[in-house]
């Protein structure tokens, strides 16, 4: 007997289909519920490397530009002067309550809960205590951009929106979607290139020149994009890129899959708080998986409180003009110290004549790791550990 997890999958597949996707004998979605995991997709065959999975016209993309909520009288404007994720969320909260919306196969395969630590109770917040999660969780500040950008409009559009309906919970869970599931599609040009996924454009953000050149190349458009977001993360087993072309995009093989391995798509080189965050899962090992040192803790590990407040200010001026001061340092899973850390050490534990020298020479000194340096540093990473209440800290 067909369950409702299959049915709504094969509706899906239909919809899909019937609405220009092209989609290749050799895949289909796989039931990776046991593993916690969803649905996935998997190799119906043997795979050959470069070979295409599936390719989708844009119209089956859900974006601000193609959902019907644009078509309303006066709501095109109000969508354009939203930002960031708002267009999207706005868009998602109006297409997934529409029973005969053109995206209701989709929908009806999209999950209504999550595992990530934004829908958590405090009793279970508290588990996260010493990682770098609980401050970037975001929701009062999420609400607070409900309330004061989206809630006008639904209040001010009762015919499209109902107020007990496209509640603040569902904007969390649109949200929550556009989190886990959407892609940044790069309209413009960008032909032949592998569309980056959100986690890549985050992780872009600070990056002045990478700014200018998506000024120069088009806007970015954040999208769901169906199918493409069925497939599944491991660290170290990415099988798969999505494409984009001007007119479709491009699911491809970039390795040989074997009949019956599920075919993963990367959502980037992420360490397990933020596969969590985002993502509400970990991966065990995680090659990425780091701790943060707050640049902060650095400073008062190793400033001199004895000292001129004027030198330690000059001090820290000068660590930043030369780009190794950060608010905050990422030890890899390598184990390497990082050269700057030892550097600031250096700088910050100098005698006033030598670091005039340094000032002067606008010179910076080697990363040598000595014992006045390497204690102080230990300790800090010990207090670091001690963060983790499940962790006991060995002194040995
Ligand atoms: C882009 S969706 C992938 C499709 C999803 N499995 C589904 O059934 O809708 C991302 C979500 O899939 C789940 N997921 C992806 N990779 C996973 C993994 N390795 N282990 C557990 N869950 C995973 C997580 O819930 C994640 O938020």
């Amino acid at each position: 007997m067909t369950d409702l997890f299959e049915k709504t999958s094969e509706i899906f597949w239909k919809w899909l289909e019937s609405n220009g996707a092209t989609l290749s004998e050799n895949i289909e979605i796989g039931d990776y519920r046991s593993e916690g995991a969803g649905r996935g997709i998997t190799a119906k065959n043997d795979i050959k490397e470069g070979e295409i999975l599936f390719s989708l016209p844009r119209s089956l993309l859900l974006s601000p530009l193609t959902s019907r909520l644009r078509q309303e009288p006066g709501i095109g404007d109000k969508l354009d002067n939203l930002e960031g994720w708002l267009p999207l969320i706005l868009c998602m909260m109006y297409e997934s309550q529409k029973p005969d919306s053109f995206w209701k196969p989709y929908f009806d395969i999209l999950p209504k809960t999550f595992s990530t630590p934004m829908f958590w109770g405090d009793d279970d917040i508290k588990g996260l205590e010493g990682t770098d999660i609980v401050g970037k969780i975001g929701k009062s500040d999420a609400e607070a951009m409900f309330e004061s950008n989206i809630l006008p409009i639904i209040k001010s559009n009762p015919i499209l929106f109902d107020e007990n309906i496209h509640t603040v919970e569902l904007f969390h869970i649109c949200g929550s979607l556009i989190m886990a599931y959407s892609f940044t599609d790069e309209v413009a040009t960008n032909a032949n290139k592998p569309i980056k996924n959100k986690e890549d454009e985050d992780e872009d953000e600070d990056d002045e020149d990478e700014d200018e050149d998506e000024d120069e190349e088009g806007a970015e458009l954040i999208a769901m994009v169906p199918l493409a977001d069925t497939l599944n993360h491991k660290t170290g087993f990415n099988n798969a890129r999505l494409f984009h072309e001007p007119e479709f995009l491009e699911m491809k093989a970039f390795k040989d899959i074997r009949k019956g391995e599920q075919i993963y798509n990367t959502y980037g080189d992420l360490c397990n708080a933020d596969l969590l965050r985002k993502y509400g899962f970990v991966d065990e090992p995680n090659e990425f998986d780091i701790v943060e040192i707050n640049g902060a803790d650095v400073v008062s590990t190793f400033s001199n409180p004895e000292e001129n407040e004027e030198v330690t200010g000059r001090k820290l001026e000068f660590l930043m003009e030369e780009g190794v001061l950060d608010d905050c340092f990422v030890l890899e899973n390598d184990h390497e110290i990082p050269e700057a850390l030892i550097i600031i050490a250096h700088v910050l534990k100098a005698p006033v004549a030598e670091f005039d020298k340094m000032e002067a020479k606008q010179k910076l000194p080697k990363a040598k790791q000595t014992p006045e340096i390497m204690r102080p540093l230990m300790e800090l990473f010990e207090r670091r550990l001690a963060k983790y209440p499940c962790l006991k800290v060995n002194k040995t």
